[in-house]
């Protein structure tokens, strides 16, 4: 079967668009895993699935598939994308798009410099509904937040990894580095995003901070590895420097991709912001293998 796609990306986070909008595909994630493979299919850390709007109110629905071909919750990254190709492809008209997604609706905007701002939902600190096993585990307080101590079997350090836990709708794990240039990411990433206590695997985010409202992250993501930038991660990362009490409501987040600016006002019941840019790279079409 030959399928047409887009290629995109946000800040270096890249993506395979398809449109669904007129008829399912049927892809498997077989099929996922082919389009995200950098050397026998297009490359993509991500696949991002647009489908017609499911609901009343609501504009459009979009599928996230991670490049190992497990559905998943939540891509700030490709949420930008996705309004940006809604709107490029002439799929919509209006700037501000409501869109269902497995973890609930968001609200991407464009913006007249061609940025994209997304309402990002609130974030989730309580270690259950992450969902991360904290039976057993003492934490340690700090300003309004909480710091997990992470044993990472395998790893060539003794001492646990102190992990802030938090859901944009999936699951980050964030710890503070004095220089993410020089962080582990490589070789804890993996132990922290299969460890038990995440029984959903989890993202693990790597945050520096340059000052209260500058900082740099790296995250090796969920069903992807690292990748030059991750939205979500950007968030969470944010909203846990904000409740340790070490950033101010609005922080720009430099990523190897790109710069990312979060904003937050530090009430659980309020939503993160996230803006950042949002390009069309190709349209192209491809032979999907016969794959089950
Ligand atoms: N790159 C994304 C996050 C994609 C999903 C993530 N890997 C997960 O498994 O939760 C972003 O920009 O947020």
């Amino acid at each position: 079967m030959q399928i047409r796609f887009t290629k995109m990306q946000g800040a270096g986070n890249d993506f395979v668009v398809l449109d669904e909008t007129q008829g399912r595909l049927g892809l498997t994630p077989a099929h996922y895993r082919f389009l995200a493979d950098r050397h026998f299919g297009v490359g993509a850390d991500q696949i991002l699935t647009v489908r017609p709007s499911p609901a009343e109110g609501i504009d459009f629905e979009y599928v996230i598939h991670n490049a190992d071909g497990g559905e998943v919750e939540q891509c700030g990254n490709g949420a930008r994308c996705f309004a940006r190709y809604v709107r490029d492809k002439g799929l919509t008209t209006k700037d501000t798009i409501r869109v269902q997604t497995l973890a609930g609706v968001i609200a991407p905007q464009l913006t007249p410099d061609g940025r994209v701002t997304v309402d990002m939902g609130r974030p989730e600190f309580d270690a259950a509904r992450v969902p991360f096993d904290a039976a057993g585990l003492a934490p340690v307080a700090q300003g309004l937040g909480q710091k997990w101590p992470l044993a990472l079997a395998g790893s060539a350090q003794d001492a646990p990894v102190m992990v802030a836990v938090v859901s944009m709708g999936n699951p980050h794990a964030v710890q503070l580095v004095q220089d993410v240039d020089t962080a582990p990411v490589a070789q804890t990433g993996p132990l922290i995003e299969s460890h038990p206590r995440f029984p959903r695997r989890v993202n693990a985010g790597y945050l520096q901070i340059v000052d209260r409202g500058h900082v740099r992250l790296r995250v090796f993501e969920r069903g992807a590895g690292e990748t030059l930038a991750c939205g979500t991660g950007a968030c969470a990362a944010v909203a846990a420097g904000i409740r340790l009490g070490l950033l101010d409501a609005r922080v720009d987040v430099q990523t190897r991709g790109g710069l990312l600016t979060i904003a937050w006002s530090g009430q659980e019941a309020d939503s993160v912001f996230m803006t950042g840019p949002a390009t069309l790279v190709f349209d192209g079409q491809i032979e999907l293998p016969d794959t089950p």
